[in-house]
This record gives C-alpha cells, sequence and structure tokens, in this order.
C-alpha cells in the first residue's frame, strides 16, 4: 500500500509556501495526536488497574466525539475521573470484583499445593480453610460444628478442603485421596449439609459401598455426623427389603451394596427417581466387571435429571476415569498427593519366605519376637484363611478369621472383637481390604501376595489411618518374583527405601495374581 502511493505521487511537488496555513492546521492536528497517543501510553502504565479500565472506556468514547469537542472532551473525562457517574462506577467496581477474583484464584492455587490438591474442571470452587467456614461461607446449621468437633476433628484434611466445597457448589466430582485420608466424611458432610432438614419425599440420597461391612461402616459415620439431626438414615439390609414396603419407603440417605439395590430396582421394590446425590464410594471396585452390571442398574434408576454424582476412592485407573467421564456432567476431579500412590505414613517391607512352609515359619517368628496388636494378615482366599486359622488359632493367640463363607452375623462379630481388642489378629480375605477403618491396626501382613496394584494399597491402608504411623510387611516366594517390581515401585513412589536391585528387576504387568499355592500346614504334605 505505502509503495503503491509513493507510487502514484511521485513526481508531485507540494507547494509548501502556497498551502502553508494548511500544513500548519496538520502539523497542529499532529502535534495533538503525538500528546494524546503518549497520554494513552502513560494510562496504559499507571497503576492502579482500577483507575486504568475507566480511563480506557473514556478514550474510546472520547475517539469519536474528540473530531467534534477536540481537548475539551478529554478535559471532561478527566473531571469525570474524579467524579464517576453511575456507569463509570459500576466498571470500577466490575474490574475491582474482577482483581479481587483474580487474587482469590491465586490464593487458592498456593492453598492447594501447599496441601498437595490438584484440581481440573471449570470453575473450581476455593477450598475449606477451616471447618468454621460450614457456618460462615455455607450458613450450616450448628449440628454439624458440633459433631465434628464431639469426633475431635479440629481441621479437615486434604480432600476434605476440596471436595466439599466442590460438592455443597452442587458440582459432580471424581476424587481420588490416599487411604485413611477422610473420604467419608468428605462426601456425607456436604451431603448432610445439602439435604438440610429431614423429608418424606422418596428416598433423597444413595451411597453405594463395595461390601456390607463398609455399608455397616459408613452408616455408623453418618449418623454420628447428622447426630441433632432427625434424617432418617438407613442400611439395606436383607431384612430391610424382605419386611419394608419399599416403594412407599422414604428416607433421607440410603446405604447399599450394589447387589442388594440392584436385586430391589430388578424386583420394582424400591424408587430411586428422587434421589438428588448418588456417591459410589470405593468406585474403582464398583466399576469392575462383575459389579458393572448392578451399578449400572442403579445409575439408570437414579433417573432425577439434576442428580449430583460423585466417586471416590483411593485408586482411580484409567478406565474408571474414562467411565466416570461419561457418566457425569463438568465433573470436577479432585487428586490428593499422586494417583494411585500408597499412604506415605506406613513403612513397609518386603520379606522373601521361599516357599509356603517359609511362610508359616516366618509369621510365626514374626509374632513371638514382637506382637503389636492389633494386626491383620491378609490372604488370597477363604480356603487359605481357613488353613492359616487352624494353624494359628493354637498358638497362644487371640486370633479372628473373617471371609465370606461366614455367615452376616459371624462377619459382623469378627470386626466388632477385633475392634474391641477381643482378638489379636485378624486372619482375612480382600474382604475387608477396602474401606473399612480399624483405627489402631499397626501393622497388615500380607502373608500372599496382593494380586493387584490397587489390592496392596487398599490393604496396606488398613494401618497409618488418618496420619497416624503403619507397617506393612509383605512376604513374597517364588511365584511373586515376577511382581516384586511393581510392589517396589508402589513403595518407592511412597516414600520408602527400596533396595536398588529391586528397581532394575523386570516389570511385568499385573492379571489378577493369584497362583495356585501349597497349603498352609505344618502337616506334611501328601
Ligand atoms: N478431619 C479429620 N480429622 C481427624 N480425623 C479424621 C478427619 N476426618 C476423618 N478422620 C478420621 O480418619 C479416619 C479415616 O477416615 P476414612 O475411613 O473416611 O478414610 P478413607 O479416606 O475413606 O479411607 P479408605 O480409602 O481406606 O476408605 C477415620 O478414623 C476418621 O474418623
Amino acid at each position: 500500500m505505502a509503495n503503491g502511493s509513493s507510487f502514484l505521487f511521485s513526481g508531485i511537488r507540494f507547494d509548501k509556501k502556497r498551502f502553508g496555513r494548511d500544513i500548519a492546521k496538520f502539523e497542529k492536528k499532529e502535534k495533538d495526536d503525538s500528546v494524546k497517543v503518549s497520554s494513552s501510553v502513560e494510562i496504559e502504565k499507571a497503576e492502579p488497574v482500577v483507575e486504568k479500565a475507566p480511563a480506557k472506556k473514556r478514550k474510546r468514547k472520547g475517539a469519536v466525539s474528540e473530531t467534534v469537542e477536540g481537548f475539551n472532551v478529554f478535559k471532561k473525562s478527566k473531571s469525570e475521573a474524579i467524579q464517576p457517574k453511575d456507569e463509570d462506577k459500576s466498571v470500577v467496581d466490575s474490574v475491582q470484583q474482577t482483581k479481587e477474583q483474580n487474587r482469590q484464584l491465586e490464593r487458592d492455587a498456593l492453598f492447594r499445593k501447599r496441601h498437595n490438591i490438584h484440581v481440573s474442571g471449570y470453575n473450581v470452587p476455593s477450598p475449606l480453610q477451616n471447618f468454621e467456614e460450614l457456618s460462615s461461607r455455607y450458613k450450616c446449621e450448628p449440628y454439624m460444628s458440633r459433631n465434628l468437633a464431639e469426633l475431635g476433628f479440629r481441621e479437615p484434611t486434604p480432600i476434605q478442603r476440596q471436595a466439599i466445597p466442590v460438592l455443597l457448589h452442587d458440582r459432580e466430582c471424581f476424587a481420588c485421596a490416599p487411604t485413611g485420608s477422610g473420604k467419608t466424611l468428605a462426601f456425607v458432610c456436604p451431603m448432610l449439609i445439602k439435604l438440610k432438614d429431614p423429608s418424606k419425599n422418596g428416598i433423597r440420597a444413595v451411597i453405594l459401598c463395595p461390601t456390607r461391612e463398609l455399608s455397616s461402616q459408613t452408616y455408623r459415620e453418618c449418623k454420628k455426623l447428622a447426630k441433632g439431626k432427625k434424617f432418617r438414615i438407613k442400611l439395606m439390609t436383607k431384612e430391610l427389603s424382605r419386611n419394608g414396603d419399599l416403594t412407599k419407603f422414604s428416607c433421607d440417605i440410603l446405604i447399599s451394596t450394589p447387589l442388594r439395590l440392584h436385586l430391589a430396582i430388578r424386583r420394582k421394590e424400591v424408587d430411586l427417581s428422587r434421589v438428588e446425590y448418588l456417591v459410589l464410594d470405593e468406585s474403582d471396585k464398583l466399576f469392575e466387571l462383575g459389579l458393572f452390571e448392578q451399578i449400572d442398574s442403579v445409575i439408570q434408576a437414579c433417573s432425577n435429571p439434576s442428580i449430583i454424582r460423585s466417586l471416590f476412592s483411593a485408586t482411580l485407573p484409567d478406565l474408571v476415569e474414562d467411565r466416570a467421564r461419561e457418566l457425569m456432567h463438568d465433573a470436577i476431579r479432585v487428586i490428593v498427593g499422586r494417583k494411585n500412590m500408597a499412604s506415605e505414613t506406613i513403612k513397609q517391607k518386603l520379606v522373601f519366605t521361599g516357599s509356603e512352609e517359609g511362610k508359616l515359619m516366618a509369621i510365626r517368628q514374626s509374632f513371638a519376637e514382637s506382637l503389636n496388636p492389633p494386626v491383620l494378615v491378609f490372604v488370597q482366599s477363604k480356603e487359605r484363611a481357613k488353613e492359616l486359622y487352624g494353624e494359628l488359632q493354637f498358638d497362644n493367640l487371640r486370633v479372628g478369621v473373617i471371609h465370606s463363607d461366614l455367615s452376616q452375623k459371624e462377619r459382623e462379630d469378627a470386626v466388632d472383637n477385633f475392634r474391641a481388642g477381643k482378638t489379636w489378629v485378624l486372619i482375612a480375605t480382600d474382604v475387608v481390604a477396602r474401606g473399612m477403618d480399624f483405627k489402631a491396626v499397626k501393622c497388615v501382613i500380607n502373608y500372599d501376595f496382593p494380586d493387584s496394584a490397587a489390592a496392596y494399597i487398599h490393604r496396606i491402608g488398613r494401618s497409618g489411618r488418618a496420619g497416624r504411623a503403619g507397617e506393612a510387611i509383605t512376604f513374597y516366594s517364588e511365584e511373586d518374583m515376577p511382581l516384586l517390581r511393581n510392589i517396589a515401585n508402589l513403595m518407592a513412589t511412597s516414600g520408602c527405601e527400596v533396595p536398588p536391585f529391586l528397581l532394575e528387576l523386570p516389570k511385568k504387568k499385573w492379571k489378577k495374581h493369584r497362583p495356585k499355592r501349597d497349603s498352609i500346614s505344618t502337616k506334611p504334605q501328601v
């Protein structure tokens, strides 16, 4: 363009003498323009921003009228800055608001960093600074603060700091935080606050847990937290589904295993169409193949379009995350620490036992040297649980056992006796590997190697709860050698010292590792 115009004007000489007055006009204009430009640069540089935006706006207005009123317009707008009109004032306010929002975002980011909280999703609410904010920020009734104080909970844990506001803002949430880090409270507390008061409006909230033991525990936690309010909190037991007319059944919170609820749905015994909140606890377990059909039927039955769903677990495989994304709308993802990481408060150890006989010797020796009860011992099947129980029950130990062949009552007794300190050692299959909160457990022994990384994380997570120190010992024999590196990696990422040679072993993909093992017996095998 510039070249084009110079071509058009080439050869024309400008008579400056003749057009002197006109040139002067232009020169003056140019000068004014330069003033305008430099002043606008100054305005751009000037701080604080609050003053900058209205000046910009005035400049835009002025640019139109300046050709008419020239310098006066500019002057006028300066006086306006001293006494802003309503319109300008609202601009100032909105800029101030944006600035404060930005500051808040920065503060939130720093706070999350300090507590090792990672979030993704849009418009993530600020984390909780303390439990008092439940009243000041969310107008929660005093019963909640009273109950939290009674339970001895002074500060929210990191997952509670972030997941509670997310759910209180009616946002769906999938959360992953280490074992024993207070995830139960992170979903029960906002649920109670949102439900506000008891109501007979059908079933209002559902919590799904993978085992009966965990359902009962969650039921008890809900009751403790709701103390002082008359919420109807129910546990879906066989008796309840047998005796009650569930179609007319109202309750504020229903806690169930997927199977029980699935059966009730199939028999058209429950109406879940009014459920406002659905929590899938230990969500990765619930999404496993065996339970998927049951979970799916519950999700379909909870047909209220404004339902808020949330998923919680200490392990969150990518596949579950993908499913969660399909299921949820605009969910916020909250991760504390790293995904799929063992709790950092647990001291982990690997012990080579050679053979099955070696394992039995190792556990006896360990108990003889120092038994620091309560101790939880995991084996890979109910048959092996029975065998080990058969061996240890005459060893002058108070030992209990829990597996899926026991009746409901026997299972409950095994858990209660262990909690009450009546048994010191509880031999268990993975039925109690997830979610069970045995506060005092100091040591977990993996008598049989776990069958997956998640199983390892959850099993050892029965110790080291709520920031306490814990210990985990994993026995391994020849059959387990190929997966040793996997455990070594988990140990290293959670801060345990691992002999370097273990980290150099070849990697192997986990595939339900349950090798055939010799039976547990001191009697010679035939
Ligand atoms: N804010 C808190 N302050 C102190 N203790 C707490 C707090 N919140 C929860 N706890 C306690 O921490 C323990 C672990 O809580 P919880 O069972 O909810 O953990 P979790 O994260 O669900 O573990 P898991 O992954 O094994 O299911 C419980 O004994 C609980 O009472």
